[in-house]
C-alpha cells in the first residue's frame, strides 16, 4: 500500500517536471525558480535509484528538453516560420554536481568505466553560460541553417534570427562536407536589464532572467525584433570532429577561435577534479563581474578519446558535468513598501530592505510587482525576509521567515486609494496590477512629462528631475504643451534656477520644436510604441495629421508594427486629452511633418566629424549624414573634410585648424546640403 502511494508520488512528480519543462523551453516563462526545479529534479533522481523497475521512458530524467512529441509538434504548428530541422548529431544536456564529492564521484564513475584506478585526468574547464543552444551547420564550409537544440534530435530553424547576431562566420574553409558548430545565445545583464526596462515602461514582455530573455528574443517570428535585442553567442562544440585532426576539448577551443568563432575566455585546463574545484570557486568569485549570468562550469574530459570510450546516457556525455555554482541567498530586514504611480497609472510596489550584500552587490529595494504578488508573499512590515537575485541579476524576495516575525505586525494592505492623488483605482482583471484612473494624477503628468522630456524622445537635457518635479508641484506644468508655455519669469521663481540655465533651457525646448516627427510620436508616451515603432509610423505617414486621421485597419496594415500595437496607437490617439494636447502642440509651432529624408547621395565621399554641442540630438545629426551618404567617424584627421562643431567644442576643434580641416556649423551644413542637392 505505501509502496502504491511512493510510486503515485514518484509519477506525479514526473508529470509536473515534465509541466516545468513545457513552460521553460517552449514558453520562455518558468514558474518555479532553477534552484527550485533542480530540487525535484534531485528528488526524482533518488527516487529513480532506489526504485530503478518505475523508471518511465519518458521521464525528464531521461530526455532533453521538454517532452518529445509535444516539443516537435510545437516546432511544426506553433511557429510554422521555425520549421522542424533534424540535427545531425544528437545534442544532449549536462549531468549536474552541486558539491566536491560529486566532482569526485564524477572522477571516480569515469575510472570505473576505464578501468583505471585513483588516476586523474586532464579537464577543460569551462563556464557554463545561462542562455540557449545553438546548432549551425554548415555544408562545404557555407552556413545554410541554424537551430535550437529542441529535444536533442530536432529543433527549431531559427537560421535567419541568429544571422542577425555578429560575429558568426559564414563561410569556412578547409572544413568536412558537413560541419555541425555549436555554442550558446546569450544576453549580457546590462541588455537584459535595458529590454526589461523597456518593457516596463511600453507594457511588452517582461522576462525572468537573462536566459528566458536570450530564447525569448532569439525565438522571433520578426528577425528585426531579434537583431534589436543585441544578442550574443560563445562557441564550444562540434557535432563531430570526424575528418578534423582535433584531439582534445582544449584544442577544439583554440581551432574554433581560429577559424573565426567567439568563445568564452574564462575557459582553463586543469588536472584531477581537485584542480577542477579550484577553478570552480575562483568562477564563484569572479561571477559578480561576468557580464553575462553563468550559473555554473562545466568541467569536460580533455582528451577526445577517452570521451568516445566513456559515451552518453540517454540525455547528457559521461565525459562532462556542470558544477552549479550554489544559489546565495541573504536575510534582511523588510523595513516599508513604497508604491510609485507610472506613466499609465500602474501602481508600483517597491520593497525598502536594511542593505544587505547579495552575489557581490549591495541590495537595499526588490520590485513586488504587484497586489497578489505582495498577498502570496503574506509580507508584514519588518519581517525578515530571504532575498534571492534571480538569473544573477534582478534581486527578489523569495520567502518571509515567519518565525522571526514581530509581535503584533500587521498585513501589509494595498492601498484602495491613488497614494499621490488620491483619486479612486481599479484592478486591471487581466493580471493584478492596480491603476489609477485620474487623468489628471500629478503623478502620472509628472511621469508622462519626464518621458516626453527624456534622452530618446525630445532630449531636453537643460530639464532636471528636481526642476519638472516642482513645475509639476506648483501646477504651473500639467501636460507636456505646458512646457511651450515656459518663459524666463516663471522659471525664474523656481528653487536654484539661475537666469542663464533658465535661458538655456528656453532655447533647448524652442530647439525641441524641430525634432524629427518620431521623436515627437514617441514622446507621446503611447503604449507599446517604442523608439523603433515611432519610427516606423514616421516613415509611413507624410505627418501626424495622416496618423491622426488613420483608422486601426490602415495602422493594421503596416508591415511591422503588429494588431496589438496598431489597436493601442488607434485608441490612443482617440481619446480627447491627447487631442487636446496634440492640438495646444500645433498652435506651438512642433514639428508635425514627418522628415524621413529618403536616403540619398548628396554627401557621398565625405567624411564628417562631429563635435560640441548641436541644436538637434547628435545622434539625429549623425543619422541625417550617413542617410546622405557620409560617413561621421569619432577623429579628426587628414582625412577629415568637415568638422561640424557646436556650442563649447573642444580639442577636436583645435585639432581640425592644426590640420587645416575645414570648420562648419549647422546653418552652413544645412547650406551645403542644399547646395549639393541643386547640382
Ligand atoms: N525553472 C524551471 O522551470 C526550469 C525548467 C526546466 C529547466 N530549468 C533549468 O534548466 C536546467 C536544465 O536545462 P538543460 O537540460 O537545458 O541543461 P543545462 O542548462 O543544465 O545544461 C546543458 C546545457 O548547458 C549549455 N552550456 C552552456 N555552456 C556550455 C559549455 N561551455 N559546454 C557545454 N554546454 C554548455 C548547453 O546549452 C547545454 O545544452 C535545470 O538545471 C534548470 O536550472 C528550469
Ligand atoms: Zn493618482
Amino acid at each position: 500500500m505505501l509502496l502504491m502511494s511512493n510510486q503515485e508520488h514518484y509519477l506525479s512528480l514526473v508529470n509536473e517536471i515534465q509541466e516545468h519543462n513545457r513552460r521553460y523551453y517552449l514558453q520562455d516563462n518558468p514558474l518555479v525558480s532553477d534552484a527550485e526545479y533542480d530540487q525535484l529534479m534531485r528528488e526524482l533522481r533518488s527516487l529513480e535509484e532506489q526504485h530503478p523497475d518505475w523508471i518511465v521512458k519518458d521521464s525528464p530524467t531521461q530526455t532533453v528538453g521538454a517532452d518529445t512529441e509535444e516539443a516537435a509538434e510545437h516546432a511544426l504548428l506553433a511557429r510554422s516560420p521555425f520549421a522542424p530541422i533534424q540535427h545531425l548529431h544528437r545534442m544532449t544536456s549536462l549531468d549536474n554536481a552541486f558539491d566536491d564529492a560529486d566532482l569526485q564521484s564524477f572522477e571516480d564513475r569515469i575510472n570505473r568505466v576505464l578501468g583505471t584506478s585513483g588516476q586523474t585526468y586532464h579537464y577543460t574547464c569551462e563556464l557554463k553560460i545561462d542562455g540557449l543552444s545553438i546548432n549551425v551547420h554548415y555544408h562545404n564550409g557555407n552556413l545554410i541553417w541554424a537551430a535550437t537544440r529542441g529535444n536533442g534530435v530536432i529543433g527549431e530553424d531559427v537560421t535567419q534570427n541568429l544571422l542577425t547576431i555578429p560575429g558568426i562566420p559564414r563561410k569556412l574553409e578547409g572544413v568536412p562536407e558537413h560541419l555541425e558548430v555549436r555554442g550558446e545565445v546569450f544576453m549580457t545583464k546590462e541588455e537584459f536589464l535595458r529590454l526589461n526596462a523597456e518593457a516596463e515602461e511600453l507594457g511588452g514582455t517582461v522576462f525572468k532572467n537573462p536566459r528566458n530573455a536570450a530564447a525569448g528574443s532569439l525565438r522571433q517570428k520578426d528577425a528585426s525584433i531579434t537583431a534589436s535585442r543585441k544578442l550574443q553567442v560563445n562557441f564550444y562544440a562540434l557535432g563531430s570532429t570526424e575528418g578534423l585532426s582535433i584531439q582534445t576539448q582544449w584544442d577544439l577551443l583554440t581551432w574554433l577561435q581560429g577559424h573565426g568563432f567567439q568563445t568564452n575566455p574564462y575557459s582553463k585546463r586543469v588536472q584531477g577534479w581537485q584542480e577542477a574545484t579550484d577553478y570552480h570557486r575562483e568562477m564563484i568569485q569572479q561571477r559578480p563581474q561576468f557580464p553575462v549570468d553563468a550559473d555554473g562550469s562545466v568541467i569536460k574530459v580533455d582528451r577526445f578519446d577517452l570521451q568516445n570510450e566513456l559515451g552518453f546516457t540517454s540525455r547528457a556525455p559521461r565525459w562532462a558535468i556542470a558544477y552549479k555554482f550554489p544559489v546565495e541567498e541573504a536575510r534582511t530586514v523588510l523595513r516599508d513598501i513604497t508604491i510609485n504611480v507610472g506613466r499609465t497609472g500602474k501602481l508600483a510596489p517597491l520593497a525598502v530592505l536594511d542593505p544587505v550584500d547579495v552575489e557581490g552587490s549591495t541590495v537595499a529595494r526588490a520590485t513586488l510587482h504587484n497586489e497578489d504578488f505582495i498577498r502570496d508573499l503574506d509580507l508584514h512590515l519588518g519581517d525578515t525576509v530571504v532575498i534571492r537575485k534571480a538569473g544573477g541579476v534582478i534581486p527578489e524576495i523569495v520567502r518571509v521567515v515567519t518565525e522571526l516575525r514581530p509581535e503584533g505586525s500587521v498585513l501589509f494592505q494595498f492601498p484602495k486609494e491613488c497614494p499621490v492623488c488620491h483619486h479612486e483605482v481599479t484592478r486591471d482583471p487581466e493580471n493584478a496590477d492596480t491603476y489609477c484612473v485620474n487623468p489628471e494624477c500629478p503623478s502620472q503628468s509628472y511621469q508622462r512629462i519626464l518621458h516626453f522630456i527624456h534622452k530618446g524622445a525630445m532630449d531636453i537635457a537643460g530639464m532636471g528631475e528636481k526642476t519638472l518635479e516642482q513645475l509639476v508641484n506648483t501646477g504651473i506644468v500639467k501636460s507636456v504643451a505646458d512646457l511651450y508655455d515656459l518663459n524666463l519669469e516663471t522659471l525664474l521663481k523656481i528653487e536654484r534656477m539661475g537666469e542663464k540655465n533658465a535661458t538655456k533651457l528656453l532655447q533647448q525646448l524652442q530647439d525641441s520644436k524641430t525634432r524629427p516627427l518620431s521623436r515627437l510620436i514617441f514622446g507621446l508616451g503611447i503604449r507599446y510604441v517604442g523608439a523603433r515603432n515611432a519610427e516606423l509610423l514616421e516613415k509611413h505617414f507624410p505627418d501626424l495629421d495622416a496618423l491622426l486621421n488613420a483608422s486601426e485597419q490602415t495602422l493594421c496594415n503596416i508591415p511591422g508594427l503588429g494588431d496589438r500595437i496598431a489597436e493601442s496607437v488607434y485608441h490612443a490617439l482617440q481619446d480627447q486629452n491627447m487631442r487636446d494636447v496634440v492640438e495646444r502642440l500645433r498652435g506651438q509651432g512642433l514639428n508635425f511633418k514627418s522628415t524621413f529624408e529618403a536616403a540619398g547621395e548628396e554627401l557621398a565621399g565625405l567624411t564628417f566629424v562631429i563635435t560640441g554641442s548641436l541644436s538637434q540630438p547628435r545622434d539625429d545629426v549623425k543619422k541625417r549624414l550617413e542617410r546622405l551618404g557620409a560617413r561621421v567617424t569619432g577623429s579628426v584627421t587628414k582625412k577629415t573634410d568637415y568638422v561640424l562643431a557646436g556650442e563649447d567644442a573642444g580639442s577636436k576643434l583645435d585639432k581640425a585648424r592644426d590640420l587645416g580641416v575645414k570648420v562648419i556649423d549647422e546653418t552652413t551644413l544645412d547650406a551645403l546640403i542644399a547646395e549639393k542637392t541643386k547640382a
